[in-house]
């Protein structure tokens, strides 16, 4: 029997699943798709089989009522063009997890103890953990005797310094409770921050980079030599950025204010915080292909989230300019960070005196894959470089599997 090679990656969100099946004899991707809206009437379900030759991508809407039920149609998917679950090509399936705790430095083979250790995990990423439980329980019903991997959104801030990655708040408190800044968005973080000294013509280790991983969720990490030693998120994936539904970086008072003053549960105000805040509390959208279009037809509550949004990003930029000392590379990443020209132009406009400067035909210039957006003298480079935790989750899976 030849070995197999072949790598199932799953990456659930809080309401999406993403996956990739890819060969990794030469990392070329056999199919992709992408199922939304899970938990709504109007879910969709999208699927290109890109090793079929002359298929098509079929695409479906209707009720998906969780991610069980979103990944079993994944499953059907698959199996329709011969690339199911049962294939004995496969190699591994790959998860993204988004809260590894403290323990998982690195890719680890998923058993009962993992998964346990992954569910206790479930009150610090309520939005994300139980999903990625749901991805590895089914496909482990599906498939017993194949290694499921996990691949830790947290794992590559673990070596932050204890500076950046303690609250200022009573040790033994912290400590009894865990209560410590994780970070996430890591798979994301070390692939750009990697292909950003690539596309500098660098090794990692040579080069300082603040990366903005600006998607739903957004964060920004601190990259000194390829070693992250900041990033916005904490505990939670709560705190940072302003985000599509989550308010990043509030006075906590607010939380204590909302419970005493306006009477609100504790469940409430995290829902509040978590699903009810960031661009759609300010301004009702969450899409910031919407918000650029309504601000730029005159739309004031737009045009004013816009500007939150941008502000809380030049903080960052600033904040981490001043960790690293020296910047190389600022680099723009993920849905929002790769196709908003207006996001990265407010983003780094005033910058100058930082060396971030934005040329606008380079910035507006569509392009597929890594390209630089700053000026030829430009003193820090400005990137944009395309994420891709798929192909970070596999190369990791099939390198733990392959042994
Ligand atoms: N062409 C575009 N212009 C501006 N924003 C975009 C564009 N395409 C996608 N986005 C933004 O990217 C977001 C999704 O980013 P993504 O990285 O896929 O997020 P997630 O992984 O958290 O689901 C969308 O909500 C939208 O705001
Ligand atoms: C951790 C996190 O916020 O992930 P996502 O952007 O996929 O919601
Ligand atoms: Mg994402």
């Amino acid at each position: 029997m030849t070995t197999p090679t072949r790598v199932l990656v799953l990456n659930s969100g809080s309401s999406s699943v993403k996956y990739q099946l890819l060969d990794m004899r030469d990392t070329s991707r056999l199919a992709v798709g992408l199922v939304e809206r899970i938990g709504e009437d109007t879910s969709r379900l999208k699927h290109t089989p890109l090793a079929v030759e002359g298929a098509e991508t079929r695409e479906f809407e209707g009720p998906i009522a969780d991610h069980a039920a979103a990944l079993a149609a994944v499953a059907a998917e698959l199996a329709k063009d011969g690339l199911g679950l049962d294939s004995p090509e496969l190699a591994a399936v790959g998860h993204r997890v988004v809260h590894g705790g403290k323990y998982f430095t690195v890719p680890t083979v998923i058993d009962d103890a993992v998964l346990k250790e992954i569910k206790r995990l479930i009150p610090v990423a309520p939005l994300h953990n139980p999903a990625n439980v749901m991805g590895i329980e089914v496909a482990m019903e599906l498939r017993p005797d194949l290694p499921q991997v996990a691949v830790f959104d947290t794992s590559f801030h673990t070596t932050m310094p204890e500076s950046a990655a303690r609250y200022a708040i009573d040790v033994a408190t912290a400590d009894e409770h865990r209560i410590h800044r994780y970070g996430f968005h890591g798979t994301s973080h070390a692939y750009v921050s990697r292909e950003t000294a690539k596309l500098l013509g660098k090794a990692p280790a040579e080069v300082n980079v603040i990366v903005l991983h600006l998607g739903n969720g957004a964060s920004a990490s601190a990259v000194r030599g390829g070693r992250c030693v900041d990033t916005s998120m904490g505990l939670t994936p709560l705190e940072g950025l302003v985000m599509g539904t989550r308010s990043g970086d509030i006075d906590p008072a607010v939380i204590f204010h909302l419970n005493r003053v306006a009477g609100m549960d504790i469940d409430t105000i995290d829902a509040l915080l978590n699903k009810k805040s960031g661009m759609i509390g300010l301004c009702g959208d969450n899409d910031m292909r919407e918000i650029t279009r309504r601000m730029n037809e005159g739309d004031d509550s737009a045009r004013l989230a816009f500007e939150i949004y941008v502000h809380r990003l030049k903080k960052y930029i600033g904040a981490y300019s001043a960790v690293l000392g020296h910047v190389d590379a600022l680099t723009f990443t993920a849905g929002v960070g790769e196709n908003s020209t207006a996001v990265r132009e407010a983003a780094v406009a005033g910058l100058e005196g930082f060396g971030l400067a934005v040329d606008p035909v380079l910035n507006e210039t569509r392009a597929d894959g890594a390209r630089l957006i700053s000026p030829p003298a430009a003193r820090v480079a400005v990137a944009v470089v395309p994420t891709d935790e798929e192909l970070e989750i596999a190369t990791s899976a099939y390198a733990l599997v392959r042994g």
